[in-house]
């Protein structure tokens, strides 16, 4: 069976380095003109998957906003994770689980087992309880081919009072879960199936990224101020590896699904520059 990481490094390829959330806060309901209620959330989800799927290489639907409207709202989120994945985009669900081992298990089952209604490729994890705690996901997703988004050092300011604490060894905490994390992928080709979260919005903090071997994902882009740019500083020589994620910044273009379309594609071409991810004539992407 293909790795996750391999699935995600021809996406990127084929489609480019991107991850457009899904993230239906009341007051973009209300922009689009539509109501707070099961009905705005179907209609918000499905523009978007219609607008995005079939070109967008991840698309990352924010539980949360799912949640909140109970088991109608989870099965709006059951129908759009199957109808993405049928448009050939790869799924991301953030939900940011996790718990004592044996109950990460379940989590690992909701999400990462192709039997469950909520299967996807990739999920959030935190790995606050320890990083071992988080084993059962790592095992579930490397038999089924799936993968794992592990929080380092998180987009928003109250991220670093945790993250940035000195563990015995004078480490950061975020940095001795960069080091597990980089041992899970060690010689996994052409890219580890497990994951970091590292926020575009944090500056250039002396985190080694460079062995990870695993896709980064950047949230804090656009909203929350983090512009492409920043990438350069935030990801160093590790800029091959990361995959821009924007939320707010694509859904405030909507309803008009060809203004959807533009504004990812504004913000894939802003990635590409700072990345340095060249589209070449016949569609493919070279990374310098
Ligand atoms: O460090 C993190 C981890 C996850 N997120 C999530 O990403 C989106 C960001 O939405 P924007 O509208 O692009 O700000 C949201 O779902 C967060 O829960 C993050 O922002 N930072």
């Amino acid at each position: 069976m293909e790795s996750f990481g391999a699935r995600l490094h021809r996406a990127m390829r084929e489609r480019g380095p991107l991850c457009v959330g899904i993230d239906p806060h009341p007051g973009l309901l209300a922009r689009w003109g539509l109501p707070d209620d099961v009905s705005g959330l179907d209609r918000f989800t499905r523009t978007v998957t219609e607008a995005l799927g079939d070109r967008v290489a991840v698309v990352k639907p924010q539980s949360a906003f799912f949640e909140r409207y109970g088991s109608r709202g989870v099965a709006v989120l059951e129908s759009t994770i199957r109808q993405l994945r049928e448009a050939g985009a790869l799924v991301l669900l953030d939900v940011k689980r996790g718990d004592i081992g044996s109950t990460v298990a379940a989590y690992a089952d909701a999400y990462l087992d192709p039997s469950s209604p909520l299967y996807v490729d990739a999920v959030t994890a935190s790995p606050y309880l320890g990083v071992g705690s988080l084993a059962p996901m790592f095992d579930t997703a490397a038999r089924h081919g799936g993968g794992v988004f592990v929080l380092a050092l998180t987009s928003n300011p109250e991220g670093g009072a945790v993250q940035r604490a000195r563990s015995a060894d004078g480490r950061t905490v975020a940095q001795t879960v960069i080091d597990e994390i980089a041992q899970l992928n060690a010689g996994a080709e052409p890219l580890g199936s497990v994951g970091l979260v590292v926020g575009a919005t944090i500056g250039d903090t002396g985190h080694d990224l460079s062995r990870v071997h695993g896709p980064l994902l950047a949230p804090g882009l656009g909203a929350q101020g983090g512009t492409a740019a920043d990438l350069r500083t935030v990801f160093g020589s590790a800029l091959s590896a990361v995959l821009p994620s924007y939320s707010r910044q694509v859904l405030s273009a909507g309803p008009d699904p060809a203004a959807l379309r533009v504004a990812a594609e504004q913000v894939l071409t802003d990635c590409r520059r700072a990345l340095g991810a060249e589209k070449l004539t016949d569609g493919s992407v070279t990374t310098r």
